[in-house]
């Protein structure tokens, strides 16, 4: 049987994606204990539908493996710091290198970091990742995130995000 479809999970090291995904497979807040060092792969279940997620590790060694994967993912779910001003041309700069090989990839955008106070708002990070050039095409949506502290409720816009991917997966198989 053919492998299922990966949603992938990446972003510069450090922006949260394995702590988002946790969180998002416990529907309880759960902060990553370690930066991830390769890969690491999430199933999530839901009422409807089995969600497979490969997180790709964020720091310099790993992001040659981001491209390579793209074409077996099922949508892109990309994550920044929204705090992290430095960086965030060059997230931008990887996330339009990405999504710049497939055009109908949907692209999911997680703000996150939303909970600290040097956090752009979305429609910063709207404009810092030039989201309105990721072609016509293409579905994508922009939620501001926060994982905040361990073993809360998960914010309800995770929440909502959590049923929008389910939705997005479902269309693409
Ligand atoms: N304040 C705050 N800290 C966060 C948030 N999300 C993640 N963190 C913290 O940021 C750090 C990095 O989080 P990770 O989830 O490991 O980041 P990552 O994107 O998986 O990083 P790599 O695996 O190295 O690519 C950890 O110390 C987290 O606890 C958030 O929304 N708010
Ligand atoms: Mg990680």
């Amino acid at each position: 049987m053919e492998k299922n479809k990966q949603i992938l999970v990446l972003g510069l090291d450090g922006a949260g994606k394995t702590s988002v995904l946790h969180s998002l497979a416990l529907n309880k807040v759960q902060h990553s204990v370690a930066p991830t060092q390769g890969f690491n792969e999430v199933c999530i279940n839901t009422e409807e539908s089995q969600m497979e997620f490969l997180e790709i590790g964020g720091s310099e060694p790993f992001r040659s493996y981001w491209e390579m994967y793209l074409s077996k993912g099922l949508l892109l779910i990309f994550v920044v710091d929204s705090a992290d001003h430095n960086r965030l041309p060059e997230a931008k700069k990887h996330l339009h290198q990405l999504i710049g090989t497939n055009p109908i990839l949907p692209l999911v955008v997680f703000a996150n970091k939303q909970d600290l106070e040097a956090a752009y708002h979305i429609t910063d990070i709207h404009e810092a990742l030039a989201l309105s050039e990721v072609g016509n095409d293409r579905k994508m949506f922009l939620f501001g995130t926060q994982v905040t502290e361990n073993g809360s409720e998960i914010p309800s816009v995770m929440q909502d995000a959590k049923d929008l991917i389910a939705h997005l997966a479902a269309d693409m198989q």
